[in-house]
């Protein structure tokens, strides 16, 4: 086998995380001596998936028994990209992942969290942005204390939060006004709070939303750079229609939906592991294929999801070796995977000209 046979056959293996073929990820393949060496760079974080990937390729390039020894070097590098119609990206953030639910309660926040911690385990560096105004949950989710801090020019300095930068409309507003608000000043403040927070050299920023598909969302889909969206769902047959309209509403701004996120969906034995679906099999798969949309991963119903979340220390970084945290890591790296074939930014910034007299 040549260095370009090699490389065609691990360029064939299929990505779970992308959907498709590894291509022009795989930058090299030297052979010699029975020996190979494969050289990948992936267009997302994978830190956890980077020995199972290591695996893949070694068992395909032994399998013609001309191969005895693969070592496979992976590394990514994420790149900007595209958002909708004439948007200028926010600066300091490369993408942004909005996450949504066609209704309140289906554990959004949660997801946000978990998956913002989970996007940041598997390499990348993440902020989270809750403009859930009618429950900003993320300041008591990732344990924040205090109040956010602004810069001289009134910029406001995102908080930190287990190695993640934070702000929410929480710690910014008395939330019981904001309650009230009616659209047009709820998008308003939501704006600014995006467009005034200092984030830096963040790969993703996870926008929680606030649950529902109204003005405000629409909105906000509207005027927010978002390169790629999630809804958040439960799986029994009622929510395909609240899928639907996030899936429209994202449609409709020219957003990308990534996929459905179903939590809640099914019970994990502690004793033996076992999965079980509560609501019934495939329920998420049918929801997924209705909406018109990939499915990217079920979630359990897990206590223990719940109460660490609810303390302030999520699951993905409270008890990293629990399934359900694995499973968040799963997911996390479908949605970045996902998001790795949408196109590239493309505009070409023009340089700001200093007119001098
Ligand atoms: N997979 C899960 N297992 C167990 N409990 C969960 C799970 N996901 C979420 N929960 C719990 O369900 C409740 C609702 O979750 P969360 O606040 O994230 O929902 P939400 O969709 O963001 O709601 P809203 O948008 O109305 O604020 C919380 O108490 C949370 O701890």
């Amino acid at each position: 086998m040549n260095n370009e046979e090699g490389k065609s056959l691990v360029a064939a293996i299929e990505d779970p995380n992308t959907g498709r073929p590894l291509g022009d990820g795989v930058r090299g393949v030297v052979i010699r001596d029975r020996r190979a060496a494969v050289d990948i760079r992936l267009s997302y974080p994978a830190a956890g998936w980077k020995d199972e990937l290591a695996g893949l390729v070694s068992d395909r390039l032994r399998a013609g028994g001309e191969v005895d020894e693969v070592t496979v070097d992976v590394d990514w590098q994420i790149p900007q990209h595209a958002v909708q119609g004439g948007l200028d990206p926010i600066e300091g953030v490369r993408n942004v992942i909005a996450v949504a639910s066609g209704k309140g309660g289906v554990g959004k926040s949660t997801v946000s969290a978990n998956l913002a911690l989970a996007l940041a385990a598997e390499g990348a560096t993440v902020g989270v942005l809750d403009a859930d105004i009618y429950g900003p949950s993320q300041p008591r989710m990732l344990g924040l204390e205090g109040g956010p801090k602004t810069t001289d020019n009134r910029r406001i300095l995102p908080m930190r939060a287990h190695g993640l930068q934070v702000m929410s409309i929480g710690v910014l507003v008395d939330t019981d006004q904001a309650m009230i608000w009616r659209g047009p000043m709820a998008t308003q403040a939501l704006q600014q709070m995006v467009s005034e927070t200092l984030w830096e050299g963040l790969d993703y920023l996870v926008i929680d939303l606030p649950p529902g598909t109204g003005d405000i969302q629409l909105t906000l889909a509207q005027r927010i750079p978002v390169a790629g969206a999630v809804t958040v769902t439960t799986p029994q047959q009622v929510a395909v229609d609240d899928v639907r309209r996030a899936v429209a509403m994202f449609n409709k701004v020219k957003v990308p939906v990534l996929g459905v996120i179903e939590n809640m969906s099914t019970h994990i034995c502690s004793n033996c592991g076992h999965e079980d679906p509560v609501f019934g099999r495939g329920g998420g798969e049918r929801i997924a294929r209705e909406a018109g949309v990939p499915n990217l991963g079920q979630l359990p119903l897990e206590s223990e999801v719940g109460r660490t979340t609810d303390r302030g220390t999520p699951i993905v970084v409270a008890e990293p070796d629990h399934p359900a945290a694995i499973r968040f890591r799963e997911i996390a790296r479908r949605v970045a995977g996902r998001l790795s074939t949408q196109s590239r930014e493309s505009k070409v910034r023009m340089p700001k000209i200093r007119i001098t007299d």
